[in-house]
């Protein structure tokens, strides 16, 4: 039989083999590319990425790795706008990236979301939600073991459809947690948790992207957190 390989498909190909089966299309995988505003690649993870660039010298964790924009820790829609211009050699374009102004119909999108934030913004949470409500499956099923230091006491198992879907009841060590930040804020020890605690954060928040939004930003790096 006569086997012919066709090689490693495109760029934009391989992007779409992998989100059309999770049933996104151009505009979604544009947007949540965008996702990479954020963070860095290391070399002796992906292989992708140079060990340090001048961006990234200091940050969270371990220094190093190679960013896709210059605020890599600031979300907004500087990777559009980085990659559009490539201006600078320290900032990480993967092939993938780069496909999203080659390709005609991703091309449309990455040029209104370099223009556009507000409309990066809107689709990003969108396709992002989209992303989640996918239901990943866990492998296995049973879960796996994260923890497993004896001093911190018995480790607790890891069932990813316990923070995802159905289950709306807390951990215990999740409830620990959400404990220590209220008091770390000023909550007291002794009362309990006021039921509009997280609605009361969820409003400072959201008023603090306003402000942002409409006083906070005078330069064209747009950006809501
Ligand atoms: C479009 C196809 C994608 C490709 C080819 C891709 C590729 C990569 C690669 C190579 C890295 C570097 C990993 C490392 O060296 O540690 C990375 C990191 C990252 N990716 Fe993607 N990614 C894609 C989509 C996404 C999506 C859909 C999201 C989220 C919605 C995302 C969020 C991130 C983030 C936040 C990092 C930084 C992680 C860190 O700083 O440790 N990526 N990606």
């Amino acid at each position: 039989m006569l086997c012919l390989d066709a090689g490693p498909p495109s760029p934009a190909d391989h992007l779409r083999d992998v989100f059309y089966r999770m049933g996104l299309n151009d505009q979604e995988i544009v947007a949540l590319s965008g996702a990479h505003t954020l963070g860095r690649a290391r070399p002796e993870r992906s292989g992708w990425g140079k060990p340090e660039t001048k961006y990234t010298k200091t940050g969270p964790g371990e220094a190093g790795g190679q960013s896709w924009t210059v605020k890599w820790l600031k979300f907004g829609n500087s990777y559009f706008k980085d990659i559009k211009e490539k201006r600078d050699e320290d900032l990480l374009v993967l092939p993938t990236d780069a496909a999203l102004f080659e390709d005609p119909s991703f091309k449309n999108y990455a040029e209104k979301y370099a223009e556009d934030p507000a409309a990066f913004f809107k689709d990003y949470a969108e396709a992002h939600a989209k992303l989640s409500n996918l239901g990943a499956k866990f492998d296995p099923p049973e879960g796996i073991i994260i923890d497993n230091d004896p001093a911190q006491g018995t480790p607790e198992k890891f069932v990813a459809a316990k923070y995802s879907t159905g289950k709306k009841e807390l951990s215990e060590s999740m409830k620990k947690k959400i404990r220590a930040e209220y008091e770390a804020i000023g909550g007291s020890p002794n009362k309990p948790l006021p039921t509009n605690y997280f609605l009361n954060i969820i409003i400072a928040i959201s008023v603090l992207v306003l402000l942002f939004t409409f006083f906070g930003n005078n330069n064209s790096d747009y950006s809501g957190f």
